[in-house]
């Protein structure tokens, strides 16, 4: 890449701000412009998105779009839309907006019809979950399914459990799901101890079928239903189907490729739940339901491709991240869904936006000379009113938060969801405008506490709402963010699309894996601490 847009003139410009922006106060910007509030609202598909808190000035906006000019962002977008190779470390297109392409779309990438590709899985997806939900699909003994275990990691978990769980009120009471990742034997154990095998269903889903974790738990799982059914080998094509790209992998496996379903190199993990990695969500919710989130995707996938930076709310949203992150030297960023459904969020995105964009080096090599991604965290709503939020509101980090939230509740228990969405509103306003030392005062505190129940204010929100969280809203919800995240990497140049820094912890622990187990293996080959780990870890395993 010829030019860097961390040396351009629209990057000096927006540092000059940050230098000024200390002596602005968001009571001061609400002050001055009593429409503040309705003004810097947006819409997109179902979502209103209130950005009117953030810690920022018409002049700071407009700069912030003239950087995503500078970076080229709708050129970029455009790029990956048509099916570019934009992940040039790994040389491949970036595609995850084809999954959810209307039937009637058209696009061809690298010679494939990639639309006609999608649905014929997704058709495959429908059939087989139709005859899962109503029990036509019967297991070995002849009984229908009523546990899904998804067995998967990373991308291949934190999508599907996160939309499940999202979606709690709109699937089948037939059938429940339970979501296996964690190599800890610990965890397939308390998903399968309670269960039938006569009953079970395991989707095995790794994009690359390799990853240790998952084809380790694979086998357990394997062998828990073989040992549970009498050990007749032909059960496992019953009771297992696989999710991945590698059709020899999976054949290797054991799995009959009949009961794959295949995706593409061009969905990364992270954005994959809207491919077949989706396949337990849809057998929880139905192909109808499925399709009406893959159609929140679009709605949100359609806005961002085509309307122009001043309006594009994910390119808007990303770019203020920028602004925090870069320019003020915010470090994270709190996810504060208000609703009990999106627990798994904030760890659902914490991969998207962290696996993307924690980079340092920009697309040709150059290391970056400014700071890079946040750290996503955060916990529905009251839970984290009564744990972390003293930080955001007295302590002295920047950390811009997002506040999710719904009008109708998804069930009948009215009055208390007005309570709870009470709550909602009065924290990103308590943020926002705290509380002076004369204010506090005047209601007559004690001089000495007066300066501790003094709140700063000024801590920056975005008010994010829907009707109600609808499979369609949660689509949106997730396409909005892949966006922000687009637009970041964009504009720090670097690649979203690959994640070399998990890879070296994976060979180290294939290496170490034999020193803990194998009898007499010497432990003196690694660092002092780690040969004095694996030496205590063989002393107390008895080894
Ligand atoms: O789906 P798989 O190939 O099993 O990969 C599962 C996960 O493992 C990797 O380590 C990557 O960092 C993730 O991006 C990926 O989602």
């Amino acid at each position: 890449m010829s030019e860097h847009v961390s040396d351009s003139a629209e990057w000096q410009v927006l540092q000059g701000h940050a230098e000024k922006f200390s002596a602005v106060h968001l009571r001061e910007l609400f002050g001055s412009e009593p429409g503040r509030g309705e003004r810097l609202t947006a819409t997109v598909a179902d979502l209103t998105v209130d950005y009117s808190k953030n810690l920022v000035t018409d002049e700071v906006l407009t700069a912030l779009i003239a950087l995503g000019e500078k970076a080229k962002l709708r050129e970029r977008i455009a790029a990956m839309f048509a099916g570019e190779h934009i992940n040039v470390t790994e040389d491949r297109a970036v595609l995850h907006t084809a999954l959810r392409l209307p039937r009637t779309a058209k696009l061809v990438v690298d010679g494939q019809d990639v639309v006609a590709d999608v649905h014929e899985v997704l058709g495959r997806m429908g059939a087989f979950s139709d005859k899962v939900r109503s029990g036509e699909w019967k297991g070995h003994t002849g009984q229908r399914i009523r546990t899904i275990v998804n067995i998967g990691i990373g991308g291949s978990d934190l999508g599907p459990v996160m939309a499940y769980e999202a979606l709690q009120a709109y699937k089948s009471r037939e059938i429940q799901c339970r979501f296996v990742s964690n190599i800890d034997p610990t965890d397939l154990h308390l998903k399968t101890h309670d269960l039938d095998p006569a009953t079970t269903l395991f989707v095995v889903v790794s994009k690359t079928f390799t990853t240790q974790e998952t084809l380790t738990n694979a086998k357990e799982a394997r062998s828990w239903l073989l040992q549970g059914l009498g050990g007749d080998q032909a059960a496992v094509a019953k009771h297992f189907v696989a999710v991945s790209t590698n059709a020899q992998k999976v054949a290797d496996f054991g799995i009959d490729t009949d009961n794959m379903f295949g995706f593409w190199d061009w969905v990364g993990g992270r954005y994959s739940l809207p491919s077949a990695v989706g396949l337990s969500v849809m057998i929880a919710i139905g192909k109808e339901q499925f399709a009406e989130l893959l159609g929140g995707y679009h709605a949100v996938d359609e806005h961002f491709r085509t309307a122009p930076l001043e309006s594009n709310v994910p390119a808007l949203l990303g770019l203020i991240n920028v602004w925090y992150d870069t320019f003020l030297g915010a470090q994270s960023h709190a996810i504060l869904p208000y609703s009990q459904y999106l627990h798994r969020f904030a760890a659902y995105l914490q991969q998207l936006t962290m696996e993307s964009n924690g980079k340092s080096v920009r697309l040709d090599g150059s290391p970056v000379s400014f700071q890079t991604g946040e750290v996503f965290w955060g916990e529905p709503g009251t839970n984290g009113q009564h744990a972390f939020y003293q930080l955001i509101h007295q302590g002295t980090k920047l950390i811009p938060a997002d506040f999710i939230g719904f009008a109708q509740p998804n069930h009948d228990i009215g009055e208390m969801h007005d309570l709870f969405m009470s709550n909602f509103l009065a924290q990103t306003r308590a943020l926002a405008f705290g509380r002076t030392l004369d204010e506090v005062e005047a209601e007559g505190a004690d001089k000495k506490v007066a300066p501790h129940r003094v709140m700063q204010g000024n801590h920056p929100t975005t008010t994010i709402v829907a009707e109600k969280l609808t499979p369609a809203v949660l689509g949106q919800l997730i396409a909005l963010y892949e966006h922000i995240t687009f637009t970041q990497g964009t504009v720090w140049q670097i690649n979203s699309f690959d994640q070399w820094g998990v890879e070296l912890g994976k060979v180290m622990a294939n290496q170490l894996a034999p020193k803990l187990t194998a009898p007499g293996a010497a432990a003196g080959d690694d660092d002092s601490s780690t040969n004095s780990l694996v030496q205590w870890y063989r002393t107390a395993r008895g080894r």
